[in-house]
This record gives C-alpha cells, sequence and structure tokens, in this order.
C-alpha cells in the first residue's frame, strides 16, 4: 500500500471554509420536539408567540381590584369608604382583574372598617399594580430567531407565550471509530507496545457537549478491508463519523485510503499544531473526519474543528471560546507554519493576569488536565517575547483564576499534596509551572508568580536560597518562608547492582549518569559536591544527558536507560529505586513582603504548618520540616 506523504498546509479558517461547501447540503432534517425537552437544540426556524403573555390583565400584588373613579377624592382628612361585591374585589397575586376595574390597592394600603368593608386614604392609580396583558409577550411577537441555541431561560418565555412544541435540527448522530491493533480496551493485560484505549470516550463526551449524539464503536484493528467495511456501514447509519486515528504517514495508517476507497478527501493536512494531519471528507453523502491519534491533537481538532462541523450540520455557528489578556512569563517559539496551541498556567497577579506556559508534547494528556488556558500563536507568527500582552483563550472561569495562588519555580511532589489539601479548603487553589529555581527566581523579580519555590546553594557562602534572592530582587523586598529541608542522593536501581555508595564511585564504577538541567538546584549541589570532591564533571559518564525533574530521572534509572542520577528521596521511592543519601538542601518558598497579607497566601501557609501536611511528609519520608513556616524577613 502507498504512505501518505503528502499533506497540505491549509489555514484553519479556509479549511473550514471549504468543508462547510462541500457539505452544505448535508444539514440535518427538522423534528418537532416537546420544548421543555429543548434545551441545547437549535431551532430551525423563527419562534413566534402564540399567545399573549399574561393572556388577560392580572393582578401584581395582593390586595383589591377597584375602579380609580371611585378613589380620586381619598386623603387623610378624607378616607373613602368601600364595600366588597359593591366597590372592589378581594384578589391575589396573578388573579384575573374584573372588566369593570382598572386599579389595585395593596392590602398593606386598606384600613379595615368591617369584614366587607375598607378605607383608604389615597387615590389609586389608573393601572396601577395591574401586569397588563401582553405585558410580557404579545401574540404574534419573535420569541427565538432561528439558528438560535436554545436556553433554560428560552424555554420558559416559548412556553409562557403558548409554544408547546419546537422545530430544530435533529441531533447529529455521530459514530466514534477508535483504529488500531497497538490500541487495547482498558483492563487488558498490558504488553509493551500496547495503548490503552481512551480518545473515543473524550470524544463521546465532547460530542455530548457539542449537541450531538455519539456512539462509540468496539476498536477496530489496522485491517484495511475491516476498516472499510466498518466505515461503510457507519456512514450509512450516522451523520458524522469520527475516526481515530491512522491520519500520518505511517505503514498502517489506512485512513485516507479508506476514505478515498469509499469516497472522497478533501482536505489532509491542516495549519494547526498539534492536529496538523487532520483528514476532512465525505463518504456516502456523510461527512467524516479523521482525527490524529495524539490524545492532545486530537482535543484540539475536536474544539477546533468537530465542534464547528456539529453546529453547522444543525445550522448553527458556534462562537463560545472567551479570552482575557494576559502577559507571557516566558518566551514562546512557534513555527510560521502553523496556528499553534500553547497549553497555560493563568494566575492574577498585581491586578493582570499572568499566563506560564507548560508542557507542548502532543501525548500530554495532562497539559490538558493543568491548563488554564490555551494561548493561540498565529500562523505568520515565530512566537512571543517574554512579556509579551497576548489573548488566552480561557479554560475556567475568571473567578477561579482569580482565586488560583500561582507558583513558579522547582517541583517537588509535596507541592501537589499541598495543593490538593488548599483545594479541599474551599475558595483557593494552587497552580505550579515549574520551571527550576533560577526560572522563578527571574519569574517573581518579573512580579509573575506569587511565589517561587527553590533550593539554591550559594557556592562561596554554602547558604541556601538568600545569596541568590539579594543578588537578583535587589529592588524588592522578600520573604523566606522555611519550607523543608530535602535529602538528595544518588538514585540507583533495587539492589544496587553496581554497588554504588558515593559520588566518587560514579566515576570508579564507569555509571551512566542522568544530569538535571542548567540552573536546577540539583545540578548546581552536584557541582558543588563535585568540586569539593575534586571530581572533573567531564569524566561522568551521562553528565550532558538533561532532564527536567526528579521523577523523571528516576524514570530513566527504573527503566535501565541510566545507572544513577542525583535527585529526592520521595522520588526514588515512587519509582522503587535504592537510595543514597549525599547532601541535605534547603528547599523554600520566596515571596514578597506584601503579598504574605493575600487571603490565599494565608490560607496557603496555614494548609503547609498544619499537622495534616506534615502528616504527608512523614509518609513520603527524606523531608525535614523543623522550621517549616518561619518567615526571614529582611
Ligand atoms: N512521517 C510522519 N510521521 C508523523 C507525521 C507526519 O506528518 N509524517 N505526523 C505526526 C503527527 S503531527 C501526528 S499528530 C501523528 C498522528 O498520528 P496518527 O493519527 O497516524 O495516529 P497513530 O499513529 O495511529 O497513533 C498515534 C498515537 O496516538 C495515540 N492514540 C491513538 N489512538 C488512540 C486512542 N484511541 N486512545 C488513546 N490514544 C490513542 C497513541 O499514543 C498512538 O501511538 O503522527 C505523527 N507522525
Ligand atoms: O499534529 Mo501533531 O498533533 O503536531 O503532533
Amino acid at each position: 500500500m502507498d504512505r501518505n506523504i503528502y499533506l497540505s498546509n491549509i489555514s484553519l479558517d479556509k479549511a473550514i471554509e471549504i468543508y462547510f461547501e462541500k457539505i452544505k447540503d448535508l444539514k440535518m432534517p427538522i423534528e418537532v420536539i416537546k420544548t421543555y425537552e429543548a434545551k441545547g437544540r437549535i431551532t430551525a426556524k423563527p419562534i413566534f408567540a402564540k399567545i399573549s403573555s399574561p393572556f388577560y390583565n392580572s393582578s401584581a400584588v395582593d390586595g383589591i381590584a377597584v375602579d380609580s373613579k371611585k378613589t380620586f377624592t381619598a386623603s387623610e382628612k378624607n378616607p373613602v369608604r368601600l364595600k366588597e361585591g359593591v366597590d372592589y374585589t378581594t384578589v391575589d397575586t396573578g388573579d384575573p382583574i374584573p372588566d369593570e376595574c382598572d386599579a389595585v390597592i395593596m392590602v398593606e394600603d386598606l384600613i379595615k372598617v368591617s369584614e366587607d368593608e375598607v378605607e383608604i386614604i389615597k387615590p389609586a392609580i389608573p393601572w396601577q399594580n395591574i401586569r397588563q396583558m401582553g405585558e410580557d409577550i404579545v401574540e404574534g411577537q419573535l420569541i427565538l430567531p432561528q439558528s438560535h441555541k436554545i436556553r433554560p431561560v428560552d424555554i420558559g418565555a416559548l412556553i409562557a407565550g403558548g409554544v408547546f412544541e419546537v422545530e430544530v435540527y435533529k441531533k447529529p448522530k455521530v459514530a466514534v471509530i477508535p483504529t488500531g491493533t497497538e490500541i487495547v480496551e482498558p483492563g487488558t493485560e498490558l504488553k509493551v507496545g500496547d495503548i490503552i484505549e481512551f480518545n473515543s470516550r473524550v470524544f463521546v463526551s465532547l460530542i455530548d457537549e457539542y449537541g450531538g449524539d455519539a456512539t462509540r464503536f468496539d476498536i477496530v484493528k489496522d485491517d484495511f478491508e475491516k476498516l472499510v467495511e466498518v466505515v461503510d456501514k457507519a456512514s450509512k447509519e450516522f451523520d458524522l463519523i469520527l475516526l481515530n486515528a491512522g491520519s500520518s504517514a505511517g505503514r498502517e495508517d489506512y485512513s485516507r485510503k479508506v476514505i478515498e476507497t469509499l469516497g472522497e478527501v478533501y482536505i489532509h493536512g491542516v495549519a494547526i499544531k498539534p492536529g496538523k494531519p487532520v483528514i476532512l471528507g465525505k463518504v456516502n453523502q456523510k461527512p467524516i473526519i479523521c482525527i490524529p491519534g495524539f490524545p492532545v491533537s486530537a482535543f484540539f481538532v475536536m474544539e477546533n474543528i468537530v465542534k464547528k462541523v456539529v453546529a453547522y450540520l444543525q445550522g448553527y455557528d458556534v462562537k463560545d471560546k472567551r479570552y482575557i489578556q494576559a502577559y507571557l512569563s516566558k518566551r514562546v517559539t512557534s513555527s510560521s507554519k502553523y496556528l499553534e496551541f500553547v497549553r497555560v498556567k493563568l494566575g492574577f497577579i498585581e491586578d493582570k493576569y499572568i499566563a506560564a506556559p507548560i508542557e507542548r508534547g502532543a501525548g500530554a494528556t495532562m497539559s490538558l488536565v493543568k491548563a488554564d488556558g490555551v494561548l493561540e500563536v498565529p500562523e505568520e507568527l515565530e512566537g512571543y517575547e517574554k512579556g509579551s500582552k497576548v489573548n488566552i483563550n480561557i479554560l475556567k472561569s475568571e473567578d477561579e483564576i482569580k482565586n488560583t495562588i500561582l507558583c513558579i519555580g522547582s517541583h517537588d511532589v509535596i507541592l501537589d499534596i499541598a495543593s490538593d489539601l488548599l483545594s479541599k479548603k474551599g475558595k483557593f487553589t494552587l497552580s505550579s509551572a515549574h520551571v527550576g529555581s533560577m526560572g522563578g527566581i527571574l519569574a517573581l523579580k518579573d512580579r509573575e508568580t506569587h511565589f517561587a519555590t527553590l533550593h539554591l546553594l550559594d557556592l562561596q557562602s554554602g547558604e541556601y536560597n538568600r545569596p541568590y534572592i539579594k543578588r537578583y530582587i535587589p529592588n524588592r523586598k522578600i520573604a523566606l518562608i522555611k519550607f523543608v529541608k530535602r535529602i538528595q542522593g544518588l538514585m540507583v536501581k533495587k539492589g544496587n547492582p553496581l554497588n554504588i555508595n558515593s559520588l566518587e564511585d560514579i566515576v570508579k564504577k564507569g555509571a551512566r549518569f542522568v544530569n538535571r538541567q542548567k540552573g536546577s538546584g540539583t545540578r548546581i549541589l552536584l557541582d558543588y559536591e563535585l568540586k569539593k570532591l575534586g571530581i572533573n564533571p567531564r569524566e561522568i559518564i551521562g553528565y550532558d544527558r538533561e532532564d527536567y525533574t526528579h521523577i523523571s530521572v528516576a524514570a530513566q534509572v527504573a527503566k535501565n536507560n541510566a545507572d544513577c542520577g542525583l535527585g529526592v528521596y520521595s522520588a526514588a521511592m515512587i519509582m522503587g529505586l535504592d537510595f543514597i543519601p549525599v547532601a541535605m538542601e534547603e528547599y523554600d518558598i520566596a515571596i514578597p513582603l506584601e503579598y504574605l497579607e493575600l487571603e490565599g497566601i494565608k490560607q496557603f501557609i496555614d494548609v503547609i504548618t498544619s499537622k495534616e501536611f506534615k502528616m504527608e511528609l512523614d509518609k513520603l519520608g527524606g523531608y525535614d520540616y523543623k522550621d517549616l513556616g518561619k518567615i526571614i524577613i529582611e
């Protein structure tokens, strides 16, 4: 079979325009449904009121209905006496007004004289306290235009206007077909090379949000004949087919061929990243979209293409992305060939939003879980400089973002524990972007974070953290909150097969090392210890091989891609490694003095000094929290 080498690179807007033109005759038929079941459905025609609301004059209050002419002379000096059945009728809120009456007097303004007589000391103004017929809705009035997505409030107005059934577009039935020989159902015993199927479950939930009706198919193996059979059948029963994946150029990427066999491919390759190999086509007069396999690519194709198609089939145009303006905490580079979607964490600092970019990998499912927003770098740009003002498509409410404490700096699992405990307390959440200790200091200097976490050893004084703060942020009052002392040590395979017991042993035993990135506290500590011992870093195999977190270094050792690495005890334990202590280091929090007064920060400090938090530290092991919570201000 030929491999699909040539992909187009059409801009997203253009691709959608071309595709809509191709599927313009495939709109959903119209159906009539009960108004009370119409939430989220799209009106197929304008809807007009069948009756007025109210359809009779009704009382807006509890009181008596009167003919206002009979009350004109009333004053404190000359009260007017009215008799029930003759001069007035008692009414409650919502009751019809008798024909001969034109005003209602509230019960509070009545002086009761006898069982059936009252006095008033103020005249009634014609039409006071009366909801006149059609005051809310007039018969024949337009209630909703065509192509309108019906909301709960609309349902109320429709029913009040006598419209009990509505004409809407049928919900598109969407077939979600996961494919791939390596894809297995959750719960299957896993072997190397297997991938647990989950994209289809995400798609089904998204389609539900988009107003479609999705059905998930069983996984189809990479078997061309079988794929053709399944897609052919699905296209006869469904209104839209989503095929996942096999969109690119691999030997078993059959999707394009399948579509071409049964119908037509209009576009293969859109200028978005991630998501570029998406295929837009038609089979048996049904739109079919092949969605790239990587979960992040798949998500952006769903949000930016499939969502629009589901709406278009119902004559609707979605424009529900919400944007805010934010300042970038870090430079973002991007290819000028693609519109690129960069996930960001957001914080609200000193009256402006700060966006901190996070992982960009197309397979990083967690980046979607963690993201507060998405920076859309336009096709023609090569990125943005740090500090640029950018538009961010927000994935949370502004309130949630404003109640987020942003932490930029060095990562440790204890931040995740603090974050969990803080969320449990209620209003505030902690969002942390991991850029290493120096990255944290720079973010603090540029007012881009609420606080930074750091563990930087000053090589001259042997003191942790404070010398760096003084050196890099001389003009801002920064407090240091003592957090924990951590044991840093060599992480080696269970049973320590190479018998590595010190840093010297790495060289002596010719062990393969994996290092941390430059600027990370762990890297600085390693260099400091090597210098003390007179070891030349060049003698260490793998000194230049860099990884970005304690956990990923531990994972390299666990997978036997390296024999050892330097990291914290908890990471070694999580990955089931042995641990040889090398040094204690101080992992602290640097925070502008004035932020200590913020409600969210106060709660965060309460959390990290709580008994519960310390119990969690004990469980992890390798942490000394004697000074935790001590605030050093100078
Ligand atoms: N030579 C080239 N290679 C690749 C290109 C290219 O242009 N030339 N494009 C790359 C890009 S960009 C993307 S995106 C991917 C798209 O891959 P496919 O759509 O062909 O997807 P598969 O190879 O079948 O799967 C990739 C990957 O996706 C995950 N996956 C797939 N299905 C599921 C599922 N149902 N649930 C969960 N995860 C799923 C899985 O990790 C697969 O390994 O191609 C690049 N390559
Ligand atoms: O489109 Mo791919 O999704 O760039 O990774």
